[in-house]
Formats: C-alpha cells, structure tokens, sequence
C-alpha cells in the first residue's frame, strides 16, 4: 500500500506547470477513435484514468503510440472489438464516453457501467435518453449497457432535464456522424465540452455553440486526422492556487488559462489570498490573512464542484464562519471524517457544510476517500502542524500528475512511502 507522508508547515515557493486537463482528455482520446485517420494528441496528462483508457482503446483494437511522457498517437483504422469491459470500467467515470463515440464510429457499443469517484447518486437516464433520441436503441443487461442504432445514428432535438457533462459529451460524440441536425438545449458549458469540440472541429466536424447553453452539430460522413493540444487543468490550476493561500506561500501557476480561474480566483481574493492574473499563468499569494466566506458549487461558469473539498479545507484555516454548500452532488462531504481527525470543526447537514475556522490544523492520519477529497487531504497535511499519512493515494493519482514531485518542487516536505498493510508506520 502506498501513502504520502506530508511534514506540514513549509510555505510553497517558485514555479509550477499545469499538466492537460483529465476531464477534457478522457472524452478527446475516445473521440479520436471516430476519426478515419490517425490522430496525434499532445498535453495529455500522465494520469492513471489516461492508462485506463489506454489499455481500453488497446483492448478494442486501435494502436496507441507514445510518443512522448504527453504526446499520443492514436491509430484507429483497425477497431476489432466495440465492447468495454467492467475490469477496465469499474475505476474510471468517463469509460461511458466509449457509448457514445462507439455507437458514432460503428453503430454499436457494450460498455460497462462505469465507476468513477463515489460522491452519491450518479445516474446515466440523460445520456440514455439523448442516445436514445438519436436513434441508439438499447439496455442495461448484467451491468453492461448494450446501444444499437439499426438504421443508422439521425440528428434529433435533445433538452436535457438537467445540466450534466457526461451526457453532453456523449450526445455530442454520436451526434458528429449521425445524417442530419443534433440540437442540445441545456447543454453543459465546462471548458472541456468547448476543448472536445474544438477537438472535433479540427477533424472536420461541424459543432456550433460548444460553451454555451445551446449545442448545434451538423453531422458529416468522415472525419479525418488532426494534430490538437489538450487544454491545462482548471482543477489541478485551482488546486495549487488553493495551496499557496493556505500555506502563506507564493506560486507562479503556469501553462493556465485564466478565464477558466474567474470563479476560484474571486472567492480565494474574499478569502484574502493576493491573485494576480497574466497571459497563461496566474500567480497566488498568501497573505496569512484568511475569513470566512460563503460558496455554493454550480455549473460551470460557476465555483467548481470539483473544487469543493479544496476550498472547504482552506475555509478549516480561515477565521470565523464559513458555509460551503454542494450544488451538484448528493454526497461529496464524506472527507470531512477525515478533515476533523485533523482538528477541523465542520457539521454537515445533507448538501451543506458548516466550517467554523479554527485557524489551524494538526497532522494525522487520513485517507483519501476520492479524487478532489484525497487533494484536499494533501492540502490540509501541507498546512498542519506535524505529519500527516494519506492512504488509498490510488484516489489521486487518477487526476493529479506528478504530484508528489511538483509540491517537492515547491519547498513541500512530502513522500511517497510503500507500507505493507498492518505494517507501523515509518518514523520520520
Ligand atoms: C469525467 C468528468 O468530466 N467528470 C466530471 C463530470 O462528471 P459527470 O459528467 O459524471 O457529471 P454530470 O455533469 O453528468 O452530473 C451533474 C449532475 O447531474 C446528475 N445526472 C447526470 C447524468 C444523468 O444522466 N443523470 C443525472 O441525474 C448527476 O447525478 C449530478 O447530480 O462533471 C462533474 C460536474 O462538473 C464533475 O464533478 C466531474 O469531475
Ligand atoms: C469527480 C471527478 O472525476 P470522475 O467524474 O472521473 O469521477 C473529478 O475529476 O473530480
């Protein structure tokens, strides 16, 4: 078993580069596939949820070369198998963005329900219903979602009934072959639905609106080869900002787009860190000086629900009151058991957490319980006094590149240890 060891209390200093975006990466390796030619994809993070989705266009039959640590060939001219198995779904949210570029490539699909992090209820009747609407007839069978479009994928009018990324990006890969018009109405806005479409539109595709709340696809018969870098993080860019505010530190963010920042960058100014924005970086400042605030987690434009564990630590470390209220997901405060072994003074009711800022935190031993909540648990550690152990580290290695090496990098005291279950900790 692998843990991070942090010993807290150092302020983070210099320089770091944001690593391509995990959300838009995960849907723009499975859209390659619709491509009649090979595609070469750069700013590809070195992530574990990039080696799942390797392994399942591998195991599918498309050849995928690496060419360099975030430069991918992929090749699909050969596609033998459109099946995903659970083996290579179970850990992965976005295995289901296989449904929807299978069916747009050849017709059918088998996939199996995806996993993903566990943050409550996380349904799929949106994505069957816009597949559906196009023509992709279907069912759950056994745990595997089985789509067959008999006549061939038709462009249709689709309001989703919520705002929801997956379903989005799923309509919007089987919709970019399919004869005729696709309309998305209440589509999702993230920066990573306009990345895939852009990506889309380099291979000929005819997307309109991508970033807005209405989505036009004028479908066409091929596609052909491109050449496209993958955006930086917003999450991981959000993460290091959060970082510098909590430990007094000082960070120049590189390879960022800022506008993608707005929304972190003006809660963490109310919050008293000093953000100051250029081309493609942004740099944070922590003044020592943190209050309370209020946020709640929405849609994009809005705070990011994938920057909710992070910003709710920080608020630990703030003065007074602070409420942070989840907007998107059922279940996405179970970290705080583990915020709290830490000192933190945090009540949760349902979808809206209580944090009354106790100025500081104390090094214990945590675990990571998902993705964002196991960075949470990093951040927490860099500012607490003494040492803190994260377990089940597997949570953040699916999204974070390199982490270890980049905070190390920044002045942070932290390693990564191998421990046999039941073994005592290491004496530091
Ligand atoms: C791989 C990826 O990009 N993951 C992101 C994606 O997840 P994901 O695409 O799974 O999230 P959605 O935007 O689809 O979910 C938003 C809300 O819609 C609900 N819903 C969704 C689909 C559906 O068919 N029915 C339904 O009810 C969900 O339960 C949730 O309450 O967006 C989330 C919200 O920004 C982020 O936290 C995840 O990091
Ligand atoms: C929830 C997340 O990812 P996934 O949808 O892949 O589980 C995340 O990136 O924070």
């Amino acid at each position: 078993m692998e843990k991070y060891v942090i010993k807290g209390g150092n302020r983070l200093q210099g320089e770091v580069t944001v690593s391509g975006a995990k959300n838009a990466a995960v849907a723009i390796l499975p859209a390659a596939i619709l491509s009649d030619e090979p595609c070469t994809i750069e700013n590809v993070p070195n992530i574990s949820d990039i080696d799942c989705t390797i392994k399942i266009l591998t195991q599918m039959g498309v050849q995928v070369k690496i060419i360099n640590k975030s430069t991918l060939y992929i090749d699909p001219r050969h596609i033998v198998n459109p099946t995903v198995p659970y083996d290579l779904t179970k850990n992965m949210r976005a295995s289901y963005y296989f449904l929807g570029a299978l069916l747009g490539k050849a017709g059918s699909a088998r996939v199996s329900m995806p996993g993903g992090c566990d943050l409550g209820a996380r349904p799929i009747d949106q994505h069957l219903k816009g597949l559906a609407s196009l023509g992709a007839d279907g069912a759950v069978d056994h745990g595997m979602v089985h789509l067959e479009s008999k006549n061939g994928l038709k462009g249709a009018h689709i309001y989703f009934d919520i705002v929801t990324v997956g379903a989005t990006i799923n309509v919007m890969l089987a919709a970019v072959k399919a004869t005729g018009l696709t309309v998305i109405e209440n589509a999702a806005k993230e920066p990573h639905i306009v990345d895939l479409a852009n990506f889309l539109n380099s291979m000929g595709a005819e997307i309109m609106g991508a970033g807005t709340d209405v989505i036009k696809i004028r479908g066409v018969k091929h596609l052909h080869g491109t050449q496209y870098s993958i955006i930086p993080d917003q999450i991981e860019a959000g993460t290091f900002m959060v970082m510098a505010a909590a430990t007094k530190g000082n960070i120049l963010i590189k390879n960022v787009i800022p506008k993608h920042l707005e929304s972190i960058s003006v809660k963490l100014e109310k919050i008293g860190a000093i953000v100051e924005e250029y081309d493609d970086s942004i740099r944070v400042i922590g003044t020592g000086r943190l209050e309370k605030t209020s946020i709640k987690t929405l849609p994009h434009p809005g705070f990011p629900t994938d920057m909710q564990p992070q910003i709710t630590t920080l608020l630990t470390l703030a003065e007074g009151t602070s409420i942070v209220t989840e907007g998107i997901w059922d279940n996405r405060f179970k970290y705080v058991d583990e915020l709290r072994r830490m000192g933190a003074d945090i009540s949760v009711d349902g979808k809206v957490a209580v944090i009354e800022g106790t100025g500081h935190l104390m090094g214990a031993p945590v675990k990571a319980t998902d993705l964002r909540a196991g960075v949470a648990m990093i951040i927490a550690g860099l500012a607490a006094s003494g040492i803190t152990e994260i377990e089940d580290i597997h949570h953040i290695e699916r999204g974070y590149e390199d982490i270890e090496l980049k905070l190390r990098a920044l002045g942070a005291d932290i390693k990564k240890i191998h421990s046999p279950e039941n073994e005592m900790p290491l004496a530091l």
